[in-house]
């Protein structure tokens, strides 16, 4: 039997400081995700939440004018990488902690190319392996159905809750153990939102699942535990029950206020 307790948390920061022209955004922080669970960060508009979601596959680095001090280790396929040492480049980096953003990114081509070609790039997997590879990431990001029809068609044609469950899917080709949600559901109406939180909920047993959200309401349905920043510094850490509990969340929406 595997006790949860013994396994290294999936990403863990330590006294991490993110600036941007020399301006701290992302001030000392030292905390933890602990693996395949559903962490949620939340906090004030400019709090850092993206910048600090960044970080964990290094992509504040193609931004100009960032710097990172400190350390983040990820933990994948059981070892720990300190991912800025150089112990892990960044492609295979950004395949295992896979990314999707607050407004769909799909590439301007069909579905079906949507996931080929990424398999083909960062995995050099074509063919009959590629396509049955298409098709399971389509059926978990819950769209297989919508879709099997329609593959040759552009991805463009979708609805935003669809192109955003492409990007899932897109991510979840390449096989991660990390997703990277930011706000994921910002641009979707209330129905495309609830079967983002469905999928959600449902790939977090399996994958390391952080996302940034506004969304209070959101958070208490989704959080295995929940993350508050202010200014850059982490606030306070809730967890499942006391997400739940509405008296706890109400002094922390006063908090944020
Ligand atoms: N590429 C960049 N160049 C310079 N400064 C940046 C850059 N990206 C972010 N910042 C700075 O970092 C601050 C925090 O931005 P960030 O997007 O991380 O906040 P956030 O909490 O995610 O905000 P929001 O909820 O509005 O998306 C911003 O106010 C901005 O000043």
């Amino acid at each position: 039997m595997v006790l949860t307790e013994t396994l290294p948390p999936a990403i863990q920061t330590e006294d991490v400081t993110i600036s941007f022209n020399g301006l701290p955004i992302v001030k000392n922080l030292s905390v933890s995700f602990p693996k395949n669970k559903l962490s949620v960060l939340i906090g004030r508009s400019g709090s850092g939440k993206t910048t600090l979601l960044r970080s964990f596959n290094r992509l504040n680095e193609c931004l100009e004018g960032s710097s990172t001090t400190g350390r983040i280790l990820v933990t994948l396929n059981n070892s720990q990488h300190d991912i800025y040492s150089g112990t892990i480049s960044c492609e295979e980096l950004r395949r295992r902690v896979g990314m999707v953003f607050q407004t769909p990114n799909v590439l301007p081509n069909s579905i079906r190319n949507n996931l080929i070609i990424p398999l083909k790039l960062a995995l050099h997997i074509h063919g009959s392996e590629a396509e049955a590879r298409m098709e399971h990431a389509l059926k978990q990001a819950a769209l297989w159905r919508e879709v099997k029809d329609r593959l040759n068609r552009p991805a463009t044609h979708l609805s935003g809750g669809q192109q955003q469950r492409l990007c899932i899917a897109r991510a979840l080709v390449l096989q991660p153990e990390i997703l990277l949600l930011d706000e994921p559901s910002a641009s979707l109406d209330f129905h495309a939102t609830r079967t983002i939180e469905e999928l959600l909920g449902s790939l977090s047993s399996d994958y390391t699942t952080i996302v940034v959200s506004h969304s209070l309401a959101q958070a208490q349905r989704l959080a295995d535990s929940l993350y508050v920043l202010s200014s850059g510094e982490l606030v306070q850490t809730l967890s499942k029950e006391e997400v739940r509990d509405s008296a706890v969340m109400q002094q922390t929406i006063e908090n944020i206020l």
